[in-house]
């Protein structure tokens, strides 16, 4: 797509791809790209539906659009399947660095479950040493105008989130910022893995968790009150506790009201949410109201490869979709910023020293008629 199309902002894509942008949520088997794919099965010798980059891509993309998160998670199978050994995973992991960077993106936590990646016999250790080393070479690739950490998944209907979490703990100065749990979420309250985030708490780490996706408001209650999450993955159904009367007035219920007070980040997926039937279209999605409400709201891409998408195609769509400016991607931006699981010292310098330069930049080339 060109920068071509006139906005109601006068934004174009070009503006959007260049903007420094942030992202919280992207899962490392979700991003591949297709032809490696196509040469990682080769190696290990795994079977896929289709062998020729764009139409595998096309089929990930097709098979993800199903309505329904259980079917979305289908795909993963063939991802997963070809990331069993040190040399695949580090390739990926560098790839998403790669990839990230030339979307413009300058801090990302990318989050991937460790547990899935063992059937090749690798340890759970060697495995985040394979991401992280992946992770090193991307960067290094990429002339370090991006900083990544890692969030180490633990799938909810499994048993293995202590094990994960301490996982994390271990190489929390190595490179993992924090924790989350990821799968089918109905029939899978976050109350099961209670433990593993108790004991995150004590050892004063930080984690995100799943919820309000496919499933709605009890999930999202249990995240943040009997579990602590410090921030929600999507939570888009907290709309569903936000009242918008016919005279345009709107009511917070309890759980929205305290989501809101206490500035608990949404990392919202809206391609994500429109494939698995959690919103019916970019236009629809809750994230409009909640920006207006002035929730904490961020912008993810979830799952490049399966949602076909990238930052600056989150951004763009919205542009699209709501009429954002340049300074409303700043504010999705440094609301991002603030909401990492980076210190606190670490976040404010990339805020000050690189988005908010950044973006004064865009808007001062914007009102100079230059874009
Ligand atoms: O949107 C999502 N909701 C719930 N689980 C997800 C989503 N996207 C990916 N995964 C799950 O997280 C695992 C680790 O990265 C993936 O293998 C997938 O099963
Ligand atoms: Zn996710």
């Amino acid at each position: 797509m060109s920068s071509a199309a006139a906005e109601p902002t006068g934004l174009t894509r070009d503006t959007v791809l260049r903007a420094p942008k942030v992202l919280l949520h992207d899962h490392l088997d979700g991003g591949l790209r297709p032809q490696t794919i196509i040469d990682l099965a080769a190696d290990c010798g795994h079977e896929l539906p289709a062998t020729e980059a764009v139409a595998l891509g096309t089929w990930f993309a097709e098979s993800a659009d199903s309505g329904s998160l259980e079917r979305y998670l289908e795909t993963f199978d063939h991802t997963v399947a070809v990331m069993q050994s040190g040399p695949a995973i580090t390739r990926v992991a560098r790839e998403c660095v790669e990839d990230l960077a030339a979307d413009g993106v300058v801090y990302a936590e990318v989050r991937y479950a460790p547990e899935q990646h063992v059937e090749g016999g690798l340890t759970l250790d060697e495995v985040v040493a394979a991401v992280q080393e992946g992770f090193d070479a991307g960067v290094a690739s990429a002339g370090g105008r991006i900083v990544v950490r890692q969030l180490l998944t633990a799938m909810r209907h499994q048993a293995r989130s202590m094990e994960i979490a301490e996982l994390a703990i271990a190489w929390r100065d190595r490179g993992v910022a924090g924790f989350d749990i990821a799968g089918a979420e109905a029939g899978y309250p976050p109350t099961r893995h209670l433990d593993a985030f108790e004991y995150l708490q004590r050892e004063n780490s930080h984690f995100t968790i799943h919820a309000g996706e496919a499933f709605g408001l009890p999930s999202i209650w249990q995240a943040i009150q009997w579990c602590g999450a410090d921030r929600l993955g999507h939570g888009v159904r907290i709309i569903d506790d936000i009242t918008v009367h016919d005279d345009g007035s709107v009511e917070l219920g309890r759980l929205a009201a305290y989501v809101r007070d206490q500035r608990i980040p949404l990392e919202m997926c809206p391609a994500s949410n429109v494939q698995t039937g959690a919103a019916t279209s970019i236009a629809q999605h809750p994230i409009g109201l909640l920006k207006k409400l002035r929730f904490r709201v961020t912008v993810n891409t979830d799952n490049r490869l399966m949602s076909q998408t990238s930052m600056t195609a989150e951004l763009w769509d919205l542009v699209q979709a709501f009429g954002y400016g340049v300074r409303d991607l700043e504010w999705f931006t440094v609301n991002a910023m603030k909401s990492a699981f980076l210190p606190f010292d670490e976040r404010l310098d990339l805020i000050e020293r690189v988005i908010k330069p950044a973006y004064a930049e865009l808007a001062a080339e914007r009102s100079a008629g230059r874009d």
